[in-house]
């Protein structure tokens, strides 16, 4: 097994004609829970589409589940979760996930058991453009989780949801950690970093720090990752 499921190493991006990651350097290790955060706009989901492999102009090394990014037989092994619903309106939350589980060749049953997962049991026959915006990204969670793929990345899965939600949704995700899954998880919400196993704060397309959570705020001195977040920038104007 590859200790580390992501290794990215140097990796810039050119968006238009920025440049929106300045080189970046870490690993994802398998099994492990990560906390992609930072500020809107810092450059978040340009790295989580380097890691699916849809992302041009990115030069450095990203190597996924022991291969380069976009490797054509990676695509079964990720489930990618974007910001934008990626199911259809006019069919039902059912339909939709036996439409993705048949493009993926995946067992029907796998559809009932991502239903229950994401916890749209009693919504699943509903059309998906009757659902409220939380049980729409829901929806687009379990197709990502059909055919239980090694790595997730996931694009501020748990933004709209309440907080009852989010916390079952973190759980979840743990719980795909503990059966071997490897997960990546952007959210601007900084509450959510302590659920994390490990965090990576970016800011403007720096990688601020790659840390745990509680060594984070032990570094910063800093009671929440929020205030650490903010010590952590004041720290590098300081030294630039
Ligand atoms: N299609 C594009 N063409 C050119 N620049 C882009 C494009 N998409 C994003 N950018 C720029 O790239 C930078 C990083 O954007 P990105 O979407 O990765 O940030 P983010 O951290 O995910 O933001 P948010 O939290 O708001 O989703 C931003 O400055 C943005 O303006």
């Amino acid at each position: 097994m590859v200790k580390n499921a992501v290794e990215c190493r140097d990796v810039v991006v050119v968006r238009g004609d920025r440049e929106v990651l300045h080189g970046i350097t870490f690993g994802l290790r398998t099994g492990s829970v990560t906390g992609l955060l930072g500020p809107s706009g810092c450059g978040k989901t340009t790295l989580i589409r380097a890691i699916a492999g849809l992302q041009a102009k990115v030069t450095g090394d990203v190597q996924v589940l022991g291969s380069p990014a976009g490797t054509p037989g990676l695509r079964g092994r990720i489930g990618y979760v974007t910001q934008e619903p990626s199911v259809y309106g006019d069919l039902t939350v059912t339909e939709n996930l036996r439409f993705f589980a048949a493009v993926l060749g995946v067992g029907a049953a796998d559809v009932d058991r991502v239903i229950d997962a994401v916890d749209l049991r009693s919504h699943a026959d509903a059309r998906v453009d009757r659902l409220s915006g939380g049980q729409r990204s829901r929806a687009s969670l379990a197709a990502a989780l059909l055919g239980s793929p090694e790595l997730l990345v996931l694009d501020e899965p748990t933004v709209g949801l309440d907080p009852v939600l989010r916390r079952d949704l973190w759980d979840l995700f743990h719980r795909l950690a503990d059966d071997g899954a490897t997960l990546l998880v952007s959210s601007h919400v900084m509450d959510e970093a302590s659920r994390c196993d490990r965090l990576l704060l970016l800011r403007d397309g720096d990688l601020l720090a790659d840390d745990t959570p509680d060594a984070l705020l032990d570094a910063a001195g800093a009671v929440d990752i929020e205030q650490a977040f903010l010590t952590l920038i004041e720290r590098k104007a300081r030294t630039r």
